[in-house]
Formats: structure tokens, C-alpha cells, sequence
């Protein structure tokens, strides 16, 4: 047997291999020291193999699941290694095979798996030249039998990881692990090394051809991607080799291509907590809060949805169209009610592919199928997308008849146990059966002759599993025993017997249960064939009703929390009106917090940068994430939460909001703030929405004030993007002045006394001042610190009133002709050396400058804020006061 195992895991050198025998899966040496470690069982020795004692270790059948659910979420691949060979049939040990292979990203048992989450395996082919690799990606979701195919760049690859969260990536195992890519080594899914070769583009298009049972891959539009078949090959290969079978419901392919995609970076799922809060926990997050889904399915394809926003709006707008029709013909909530009775029809139709469905899964999808009718009849007229999902609610019919024949009304849990195919599918069963269920007659009868014939009152026929059936006569009546009684067993106060008779008769029942058994699992194996050829139509029904569940869970949403239906338009604009952001709404809602301030965001080709300011806690955070939330909720197909909403064409939304110290990747807080900021500047264009929370309060106050301003105008000059600059820097509400596209707005909040009151209101121009210290008193500060904090407050505001000089934070080294356009007048100085010569000079330098006719009247006003400066600011060398821009 030793002989056996060894072989075996020769063939899975790293994988934990589960040896059955009988009752139990074995472990033995490393493995057992290794399972021994993760799931705290007992390690035991026994016997030798090679003059070593054999170190083994074992988990029980039944207990499978739970330990194979504690080593996948560790990462841990197990093999299944079961008895296939008949028991006695030769000499040695039973036969066994290696069946399936469990790993982190190939799972397919219901109970691993979570219900409302897709478990995908994703692979990585790197191609390209070393400085410009690049990456084909290929994605399965075996449980579902969902196959998509990708191409990007290093700086892309990010971005899809975050939106495909991968349980587990393969990679080539010729690509040492320093050499991978950042964003890889980053990750916390398992990597698995699969063999170079197998990350081969000619093998990958062929196996995706056979996959897909076509001729050419063009038609579906995946031709070109011979980085992403190189990656298919080897996912393929693996997701076979885990199941030990073809993957025979995987038959369709989904291309997706970043260009297609509203870009949403890692930090921006992050930052507005579209699938995790910040500190890592489900909810309340924008997809708890959306997924209001009767099914799993349902929940599942509103997360991709979430993930994978389309920048063509065409599917966005047929979405929005479906809700309107379930909220017209308030249909949203019968609908839902009807989707309760709905089973998981995409898992239950993959694990029927993979021959690993249960007797009640089928039964469910009987249920299912049953009522679709009822299902049709709840789906109103009045949107192409909803006429398109009623019509794919009706799957062939023999499907139904199949189940419905063949299943039993209320199935075991397991085949094994018998009473899973009805009675009336198939005769020879139905004899079998008949012989256990006449048992129970024939053994009341025989007692009541028995005890005729004896005249024992008390003798009973009875069964146990040891010793099958038994007359049982107690010690006072012993002698009373006819002579073909034989004794089979002794007790204290009784005899058991056996009888020719009953002999005979016990010969017939078991072996009638055990072919019945035999019978059952023959038949259910049929079935399974049966349902073989109606995968495509179960899975394309699958998909209809993952559709419908998420589009009426829209439609409830869009009700309960009274949304209203966007509108796309084609130029660039971003017009909410009283829009709120969904999650914090709630949670006011749900702690009696208040009322949450609806507010409007106008953004458009004229003004595209809004500079915001406000005291801590006054909402501007807050006020920037409902604007992308928002703008996000749209592209999804989604209602918003807003009076009415208008929006342009949009590629992309980058975030660059405060963050936690990156330890593990040994960045401190600035060094990431600083990352982050210049990826949005190297990608953000005319159509992205970019937020920028307090850029350059990780540093120094002038470091941090001089980068914010320069980081300000590139957004504003060269992004050009619709940017919403959050800041507590004052001297960035000047901005404007010199920037015409950008405009001041801030949060109003109200002073009582030493106390301030949040009015959460988005007003127009800049915050008159800060109220750090009034919020510091909100917080519960003691009041000597406050005391403190005051009075060296209000002298460094009197010293910078004293010592008042402009430095020109905006003006870059090489100003574009539009900045110039943008900053008729330059007042900026630079700093001042010589306290000499006097302002007055500089005043009228800089007045000379001014070109009444050429200003508006913003760019009017701030011109005479600087020339009040100047004139206040105390004595100065003429010479340094050197005008910096015509
Ligand atoms: N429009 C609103 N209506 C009602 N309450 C709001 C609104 N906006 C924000 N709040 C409340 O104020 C709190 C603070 O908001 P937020 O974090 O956006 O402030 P902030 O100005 O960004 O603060 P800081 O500058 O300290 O980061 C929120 O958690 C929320 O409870």
C-alpha cells in the first residue's frame, strides 16, 4: 500500500494528497506533519517504510468539506485520491486514483464556495519585450463555467486584478518571482507555478477553439490575443487536470478590453468602497448596499456589473430603461418575490458538467424550471432588454419532463443513501425496492407463525447490522425450540436464531438493497448523460435569470431609496443636481444621524476644476465620493442618488484620497500619496474624473503646498480632466484666479460662540477660514490644549498677515500659451531677500501690468486681493518684486 502512495504522490509533489481508506482520508509523512500544522489534527506512527516509522495522520469522510474549507482559504491544494478498484477483486491493495484536485481558485462544492461571490482562477502569460511586457490574462470561474480573456500593460495589470479578485493565479514557473511584476508579488491570492510550456499562444487558441466547439475564434472577437491564449493554455490545462474531466459547460467567451472599460484603479474601488470598506469589511459598502439580490446568481453579476462599468453607454441605457418599465408597472417586487423560489442555476448546471451535482440540487432545479411560468408572467412589457430575458426563460421543455420523471419528490442528501430516483422512472428498481419495502409484511407475518408454531408468546423477529435477521426467544422459553432453529447468537437472558426460512429471506433483501443501491446510482449517472446536451440552454437560462434578479434588485433600490434615472448626454459635462452619497445617507439614516444635505456638482467644458474647501468634518470628502459614486452608478445602469443628473462621456475615475501607511510595501504615507498622485497624472484625460483629497499634507507645509499647487495646474492645464481638489491649504483658493477653468466652492458651516455646526451645503467660493480648533473641541480635547492651540493661532495668523508675500505656486516651468491666456495679469512674487525698497514701488509695478479690459470680474477681484497684499506687505526690495509672467 506504502508502494501505491508513493507513487501517487510522486505524481503531486507539492499538493497535499488525502488517502483514502474506508472511513478516513490518510496523510502521511510531510503531509501529515503539514496538515498536522494547519488543521490542528492528530499526527499517530505506524509500521515502517524504510526503516522509518510511517508518521500519518487522518480526517474522517464525512468531515471532508470542513477541512478541505480550512486548508483552501490557507492556500493549500489538496488531491483526492480515492477507491476505485473493486474491494478483494485482485491481489494488493484496492486501486486508487487521484479524482479531483481541490485548490483555492478550482473549487466547485457548494459549501466552499460563497454564494454571492464568483471564485475565479486567473492565469498570467508575460510576453513582450522584458521593458515593455505584455500580459495576456485568461479568467474562469469554474463554478459558474464563466470564461473571459484580457490583454494589458504593467501599468494596467493592477487595475485588473482588483476588478477580477482572483482566488488563485497561475503563473509560469520560468519566470523566477523577482522578475514578476510588482502588482503580482502584491497580491494575496495563492500563485501557482505551472510548467513554461504550457503558457503556449498556438496550443491556447487551439484549446479555446475545442473549448468552444468553433471553427475560428473571431467570432468572438478574440482572434488577435495570442498574449491571453498563451494564458488560456495553461488554464485550461490546469482547471482539466483539477477536475479530472472535460470542462463541458464552459461554452462561452467573454473579451474584455481595458479601452472598453471605465477605468476604475485599485485605490479608487478602495477609496469609495465599492466592495470593501477601508478597513476590510463587507459592508456597509456601495455593493452591501446595492445588493439587495433574491439569488446568488443574482448578487454575482451585480458585482461584476460593479467592477466592470462599460464606458459605451448603450447597455447602461437599456438597463435604465428596464427599470423604469418594473417601476411603471410596479412589477419590481412580485418579480422578486417570484425569483425566491429560483435555485443557483449557473452552479447547479457546472456541477452537473462536472458529474459532482446532488440528488437536492437537481430537485431544486426541477423546482426551478417548474416555476418559470409563474417567473414569465411577472416580467412586463416595455423594455427590449426585459422582452429579451422573457424569452430566454423558456429552456427546452424535456428538461423539466426529465427532472420530473426521474427525480424523487424529496431526494436523499446523498446518492449513496438511496431514495433519489421517483418511483415509475425504471421498473427493475421499482422490484428491487418492493422486495426491501415487503420486508416489514414478511417479517410480521413469519413472527406470528412462528409464535403459533412454538407456542412462544414473546419470540420476536428482529435485525441488527452485525448480525442480520434473528429469531429472538428468552431464556425461560429456550426449550420450546423446534429443531430447525439454529442458534446464532447468545445473550445473557435471550437466544437468537435463524431459520431456513428466514435465511432465504435475508439472502434476498440485502442483496435487493444493495443492487437497488447499485441500480440507483446507475440511474443518476444516466441522468446526468441525459442532461448533458441541455448545458448551453441551462446555462444561457442561468444567465437570464442572474440578469432579471439584478436588474429588479435595481429597480427596488432605485424605489426604497428614491433615485432617479440619469441621463446621458454627449459632451463633456457632470450636472447632479441635490445629489447624496447612497452609503452615508444610510448609515444616517440607520443611526438616526440626521438628514443628509443633498448638494449639485456642475462640472463642464468651461469649468472643469472645482477647488474645495471647508472645515474638517464639513463633508467634502464625502461631497467628491457621492460625485464619482454617482457618475459610477450610471455607467453601471444603474438609478443615482439625485434630484437629476446629466453626464458626459467618461474613461475613467481616480482617487487620491488620505492613506493608511503601506507597511508591507514599505511605503510611508507620503511616499504613497505621492505614487498615487503622479499614476493619475500620467494617465487621467479630458473625459476621466479625478478626486483629490488633501493632496501634500503628508509633508511639510511648503513641500506639501508647493507640489498640491503644482499638481493643481497639471490636472488643470495638461489632464484637463473634471478634477475635484479638496485642500486645507488657503492659499490654493488663489488658484482660481489664475486658472480659468477652476472655480472655489466650499462647505458652509456655522460658528456658535466657540462651537461650530456642519452645515454640509457645497456654496460657492472659498471657506473663510478653517475651525480646526473648534473641531479639535468637538473631539473632546482638553481645554488647556485648546486654550493653547488658540493663542498660537491667532499669533502666527497675525505674524502672516505682518509678513503677507504672494510666491507664485502655480506657475510652471514652462507655461503653456493657454496659462498665459489663463493669467492676463502676474502679480506672484517671488520670495523676498532685501526688506528695503518700498511696496508702494511694487504696487504699481504690478498695477502697471493689469489690464482692466482683458479681465473678469473673478480674475478682477483677486487682482485687487494681491495688490492689497502687496501694499500691506511690509518693506521689500523693488528689485526682488519681480513680476513673474507677463
Ligand atoms: N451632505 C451631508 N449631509 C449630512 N451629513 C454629512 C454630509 N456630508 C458629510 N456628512 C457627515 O460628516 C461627516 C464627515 O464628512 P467628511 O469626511 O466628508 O468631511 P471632510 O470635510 O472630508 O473632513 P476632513 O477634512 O476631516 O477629511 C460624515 O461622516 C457624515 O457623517
Amino acid at each position: 500500500m506504502m508502494a501505491q502512495y508513493l507513487r501517487i504522490k510522486r505524481e503531486f509533489p507539492d499538493t497535499l494528497v488525502f488517502y483514502r481508506m474506508g472511513d478516513f482520508y490518510e496523510v502521511f509523512f510531510d503531509d501529515a506533519r503539514l496538515a498536522h500544522r494547519l488543521l490542528d489534527i492528530t499526527l499517530t506512527t505506524r509500521g515502517q517504510s524504510n526503516g522509518e516509522p510511517v508518521v500519518m495522520a487522518g480526517v474522517p469522510v464525512q468531515a471532508l468539506e470542513s477541512y478541505l474549507a480550512k486548508l483552501i482559504k490557507r492556500g493549500q491544494a489538496v488531491a483526492i485520491a480515492e477507491q476505485v478498484g473493486e474491494v478483494g477483486a485482485g491481489k494488493g491493495p484496492v486501486e486508487r486514483k487521484v479524482v479531483r484536485v481541490v485548490t483555492p481558485g478550482t473549487i466547485t462544492d457548494t459549501e466552499l464556495l460563497a454564494e454571492r461571490e464568483d471564485t475565479r482562477l486567473l492565469a498570467i502569460a508575460q510576453t513582450g519585450p522584458a521593458s515593455a511586457p505584455l500580459y495576456g490574462l485568461a479568467w474562469l470561474a469554474l463554478a459558474s463555467g464563466q470564461l473571459g480573456l484580457s490583454e494589458c500593460s504593467e501599468r494596467e495589470l493592477d487595475a485588473w486584478l482588483a476588478r477580477l479578485a482572483p482566488a488563485e493565479v497561475l503563473v509560469s514557473a520560468e519566470i523566477d518571482s523577482q522578475r514578476r511584476p510588482a502588482a503580482l508579488r502584491a497580491l494575496a491570492a495563492p500563485l501557482t507555478a505551472r510548467p513554461g510550456w504550457q503558457f503556449d499562444s498556438a496550443l491556447g487558441e487551439r484549446k479555446l477553439r475545442e473549448q468552444l466547439r468553433v471553427a475560428h475564434l473571431s467570432g468572438f472577437n478574440a482572434q488577435d490575443l495570442s498574449a491571453a491564449h498563451a494564458a488560456a493554455a495553461a488554464l485550461l490545462s490546469f482547471a482539466e487536470h483539477t477536475q479530472g474531466r472535460a470542462l463541458s459547460h464552459v461554452n462561452s467567451l467573454t473579451v474584455e478590453r481595458a479601452t472598453d472599460l471605465l477605468e476604475l484603479p485599485p485605490a479608487t474601488h478602495r477609496n469609495l468602497e465599492l466592495i470593501e470598506t477601508l478597513r476590510g469589511e463587507t459592508a456597509p459598502t456601495l455593493l452591501s448596499l446595492l445588493d439587495t439580490c433574491r439569488t446568488g446568481m443574482g448578487s454575482r453579476l451585480l458585482r461584476h456589473w460593479l467592477t466592470h462599468p462599460l464606458r459605451e453607454r448603450t447597455v447602461a441605457r437599456e438597463r435604465h430603461a428596464a427599470i423604469a418599465a418594473l417601476l411603471d408597472a410596479r412589477a419590481a417586487e412580485p418579480l422578486r418575490e417570484a425569483l425566491r423560489h429560483v435555485s443557483d442555476v449557473q452552479r447547479i448546471t457546472a456541477r452537473t458538467a462536472l458529474r459532482q451535482v446532488r440528488p437536492r440540487e437537481l430537485a431544486g432545479l426541477r423546482e426551478t424550471l417548474a416555476h418559470l411560468p409563474t417567473l414569465r408572467g411577472q416580467v412586463p412589457n416595455g423594455a427590449p432588454l426585459l422582452a429579451d430575458l422573457h424569452a430566454a426563460l423558456t429552456p427546452d421543455a424535456s428538461i423539466a419532463e426529465l427532472l420530473q420523471r426521474a427525480v424523487a419528490e424529496e431526494p436523499a442528501v446523498l446518492l449513496r443513501d438511496g431514495g433519489v430516483i421517483a418511483a415509475g422512472f425504471d421498473a427493475d428498481l421499482d422490484e428491487l425496492r418492493a422486495i426491501a419495502t415487503n420486508c416489514d409484511a414478511f417479517l410480521l407475518d413469519l413472527e406470528a407463525r412462528e409464535r403459533e408454531r412454538t407456542g412462544i408468546a414473546n419470540l420476536r423477529v428482529q435485525y441488527n447490522k452485525v448480525h442480520g435477521f434473528y429469531i429472538e426467544v428468552t431464556q425461560g422459553q429456550v426449550d420450546k425450540v423446534p429443531l430447525d432453529y439454529r442458534r446464532r447468537q447468545t445473550l445473557k437472558n435471550a437466544e437468537r436464531y435463524i431459520t431456513p426460512e428466514l435465511k432465504a429471506f435475508e439472502d434476498k433483501a440485502l442483496s435487493a438493497q444493495e443492487r437497488s443501491l447499485a441500480r440507483e446510482k446507475w440511474l443518476y449517472e444516466q441522468l446526468l448523460d441525459a442532461l448533458q446536451p441541455h448545458l448551453n440552454a441551462l446555462s444561457e437560462l442561468g444567465r437570464a435569470l442572474a440578469s432579471l434578479d439584478a436588474l429588479a434588485a435595481f429597480a427596488e433600490r432605485a424605489a426604497t431609496l428614491d433615485w432617479c434615472a440619469p441621463e446621458f448626454v454627449n459632451h463633456p459635462c457632470l450636472d447632479i443636481e441635490q445629489g447624496r452619497h447612497p452609503v452615508v445617507e444610510a448609515r444616517l439614516a440607520e443611526t438616526g444621524g440626521g438628514n443628509f444635505i443633498a448638494n449639485d456638482c456642475r462640472l463642464d467644458s468651461a469649468r472643469r476644476m472645482v477647488i474645495l474647501t471647508g472645515p474638517n468634518m464639513g463633508g467634502k470628502s464625502t461631497f467628491m465620493r457621492q460625485v464619482a459614486v454617482i457618475a459610477l452608478l450610471a455607467a453601471i445602469g444603474s438609478y443615482v442618488p439625485a434630484a437629476r443628473a446629466r453626464l458626459g462621456p467618461l474613461d475613467a475615475i481616480h482617487t487620491r484620497i488620505g492613506a493608511a501607511d503601506d507597511l508591507a510595501n514599505a511605503q510611508s504615507t507620503f511616499m504613497l500619496e505621492m505614487t498615487e498622485a503622479s499614476a493619475i497624472l500620467h494617465s487621467a484625460s479630458e473625459h476621466s474624473l479625478v478626486l483629490m483629497d488633501e493632496i501634500g499634507r503628508g509633508t511639510s507645509t511648503f513641500d506639501g503646498l508647493a507640489l498640491a499647487g503644482a499638481i493643481g495646474s497639471h490636472l488643470h492645464d495638461r489632464n484637463k480632466s473634471f478634477t475635484l481638489f479638496a485642500t486645507h491649504y488657503f492659499e490654493l483658493t488663489e488658484f482660481p484666479a489664475r486658472h480659468r477653468h477652476a472655480v472655489n466652492m466650499h462647505v458652509s458651516a456655522a460658528e456658535s460662540g466657540d462651537d461650530i455646526v456642519f452645515l454640509h451645503a457645497i456654496e460657492a467660493g472659498p471657506a473663510s477660514r478653517s475651525y480646526g480648533v473648534q473641531v479639535a473641541r468637538l473631539a473632546g480635547m482638553p481645554g488647556s490644549v485648546l486654550r493653547q492651540a488658540r493663542n498660537a493661532l491667532d499669533s502666527l495668523e497675525a505674524q502672516q498677515r505682518a509678513g503677507q508675500a504672494q510666491i507664485d505656486l502655480f506657475a510652471g516651468p514652462d507655461v503653456s500659451p493657454e496659462v498665459e491666456a489663463a493669467a492676463p495679469i502676474s502679480i506672484a512674487l517671488t520670495p523676498v531677500s532685501t526688506p528695503q525698497a518700498t511696496a508702494h514701488a511694487a504696487v504699481l509695478d504690478a498695477l502697471a501690468d493689469v489690464e482692466p479690459d482683458n479681465l473678469s470680474p473673478r480674475e478682477a477681484l483677486a487682482a485687487l486681493y494681491r495688490l492689497k497684499a502687496l501694499a500691506i506687505a511690509p518693506a521689500a526690495d523693488p528689485s526682488t518684486f519681480t513680476p513673474s509672467r507677463p
